[in-house]
């Protein structure tokens, strides 16, 4: 999931429009905590860009950085990756010179990469510098601009191209893109998967209509937006400088189905995610829950002596859950507010260190007693199975686990990186072994219709028949899936988790911590093709002269400064680069083959000795 803004101030002669962004982004930080971005257009059409791995404190030094990023409008985006690798080169927004200098935040995932990542070279003959999905969307979107073959375009340019953009992409998508010099554009996927909001507000000088657009609601409200609408699925947006929004249904509207995850989790609870007012549904699932704790416990309810949230998400639920059941509510567990949230951390053993720093259980509440806990969902398991111990270890004598969200059996593919199916605790599994596995007395979760009518009740479209994406509960998802979908999707997460290693060996040598182990894989290196497939290292495969652009940290074209931080001028003409510049090697694209090489990184950085 990530988290995209975007702004366009009346006066084309303000400033501060990175300023808004950068607020903007602390209020949606719990969407992406890996890389964070905003780049501006000032006066001239120039772009000016800051972005990368970390969070947005970090990439902007506690908005030091902000005053490098003059202009009226702009775009932010925080990441997390869905697609593609953690590398500081996928920071967003990203960029391509030409046409017109055109920039892209995206949030959710395309499920058709390697079909789009095929064609922009062998028929659109696009350079493509990463292996993020959204690099993809952006240049099919640049491709379909181009073929006006005008000097200028307008909105009704963008329109048809985005038309023809929609026909090619399939996925999830929320995006956020801006042309130089021109204005902004908003556009969100057929079925409204993905969120996006438009809020308006008179600008300060009295001249005329500031906007913004972002994922959530509570953005655009902190910020002064107090109203606002939603984006609807297949609609696109475009705001020209000193002009009005001007809609446009750019693809027949294939349903409206919001992902209900954003209900369950992802979302704040002071946000309303197409009229539907997240804390509200986290209360219905609360009571809806209640009910089936009940049925499920009969007589061994009388035994529970006290209901616990798992901060931060479940606490609305919990207190609904305690409501309902007549039982007496109590925070037991004290979460520490420097850890952020250890779902969305990279790795399996970061995130199984981060519930015990988040997580403190206080004893007294837990002595001697039968304890149910109320969580949102169940994912991997790695915060339920430590805080089942965690609360034994504090005392507690049975110990009940629930869940908001129903079993979590299938895949997210369309911008939330659940996991792989085979690492959900769910998948093929029933309630007794995952209780078993989690060492609780019992795991009850909420039932799926219970789930859809907590979020449905509340829609401002007829409740009975708002459907919701909910393909990681069932299966089914409301975009086709190419049969293959799911094998490649294995195989390129248990690939990424082989990078992910290789990337720790390579960080260990260059810091000088590395052990043998480590030394020898980082000299070896690994080499993967788009399919995820190992390459040998031996392999003698010629690149060409992507490659070598990228290995010397410069893709062609490309403007940055190589340090994640940079900034940069449109440009009218010449081949495409994506702007990242930022002098990461470890994705070398040429068309077919993507090498992967450590050791070549750490030459970069004069440690080849070490190998
Ligand atoms: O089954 P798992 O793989 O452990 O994942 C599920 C957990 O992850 C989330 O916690 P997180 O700390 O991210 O978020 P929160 O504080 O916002 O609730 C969520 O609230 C669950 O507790
Ligand atoms: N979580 C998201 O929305 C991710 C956006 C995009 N697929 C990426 O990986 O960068």
């Amino acid at each position: 999931m990530c988290g995209i803004i975007a702004v366009i101030h009346a006066d084309p002669r303000s400033q501060s429009a990175a300023v808004e962004i950068h607020d903007a982004l602390y209020l949606l930080q719990h969407r992406g905590q890996d890389a964070a971005g905003i780049v501006t257009c000032a006066a001239g059409g120039r772009f000016y860009q800051c972005k990368g791995n970390g969070m947005a404190s970090r990439v902007f030094n506690d908005g030091a950085r902000v005053s490098e990023l003059p202009g009226f409008m702009g775009l932010g985006h925080l990441r997390y990756p869905t697609a593609g690798s953690s590398a500081n080169s996928e920071a967003q927004p990203f960029y391509v010179n030409s046409p017109y200098g055109v920039c892209l935040a995206h949030n959710g995932n395309l499920i058709n990469a390697p079909e789009l990542r095929k064609y922009l070279d062998q028929d659109a003959h696009r350079h493509i510098n990463t292996e993020s999905d959204s690099e993809l969307m952006l240049n099919v979107f640049a491709n379909e601009l181009n073929e006006t073959g005008k000097a200028r375009v307008n909105a009704e340019d963008c329109f048809a191209a985005l038309e023809r953009m929609y026909t090619q992409c399939v996925g999830g998508w929320a995006c956020t893109a801006m042309l130089a010099g021109f204005g902004l554009i908003g556009f969100r996927d057929p079925y409204g998967i993905r969120p996006m909001v438009l809020g308006w507000r008179p600008s300060e000088s009295g001249s005329g209509t500031d906007y913004m657009m972002a994922s959530e609601s509570v953005a655009l409200v902190q910020c002064g937006y107090r109203e606002f609408k939603d984006i609807l699925p297949g609609q696109a947006v475009i705001i020209e400088k000193g002009k009005e929004p001007v809609f446009r249904q750019v693809h027949p509207q294939k349903g409206y189905s919001p992902d209900i995850f954003e209900y369950v989790y992802f979302a704040r609870p002071d946000t309303i995610i197409d009229g539907i007012d997240v804390d509200e549904s986290r209360r219905n699932m609360g009571f809806k829950l209640a009910e089936t704790i009940k049925r499920q416990l009969g007589p061994a309810l009388a035994e529970v002596d006290v209901v616990m949230p798992i901060p931060e998400t479940s606490i609305t639920s919990a207190l609904c859950v305690a409501e309902a059941l007549g039982k007496p509510y109590c925070q037991g567990f004290v979460k520490n507010r420097y850890i952020f949230r250890t779902f969305i951390m990279p790795s399996q053993k970061l995130r199984q260190k981060g519930v015990r720093a988040k997580l403190n259980p206080m004893r007294k509440k837990f002595e001697g007693k039968n304890v149910l806990l109320v969580d949102d969902s169940i994912v991997r398991g790695t915060t339920s199975r430590e805080i089942v111990l965690m609360a034994r270890e504090a005392g507690a004598k049975k110990v009940y686990f629930t869940s908001c969200a129903p079993p979590i059996t299938n895949a997210h593919i369309y911008g939330i990186d659940l996991a792989s199916s085979s690492e959900l605790i769910a998948h093929h599994r029933e309630s007794a072994a995952i209780a078993e596995l989690i060492g609780a007395d019992d795991v009850i979760y909420q039932t799926l219709p219970d789930l859809i009518e907590a979020c449905a009740s509340l829609s401002p479209r007829d409740p009975a028949t708002q459907q919701f994406e909910v393909g990681v509960f069932c299966g089914k998802y409301v975009t086709p899936v190419a049969d293959d979908y799911f094998e490649r999707l294995e195989r390129i997460r248990g690939e990424a988790k082989k990078m992910k290693v290789m990337e720790s060996a390579r960080d260990a040598v260059i810091h000088g911590v590395a052990d043998q182990k480590q030394i020898r894989m980082a000299a070896k290196g690994v080499e993967v093709d788009h399919d995820g497939n190992v390459i040998p290292a031996s392999d003698d495969t010629n690149p060409g002269n992507a490659e070598q652009n990228v290995v010397n940290g410069v893709g062609a074209q490309q403007s940055g400064n190589g340090n994640g931080c940079s900034s940069c001028s449109s440009s009218n003409g010449g081949a495409s680069g994506n702007g990242n510049g930022n002098g990461e090697s470890s994705r070398r694209s040429s068309t077919e083959m993507v090498r992967r090489t450590a050791s070549q990184d750490i030459s970069l950085h004069n440690l080849n000795d070490h190998a």
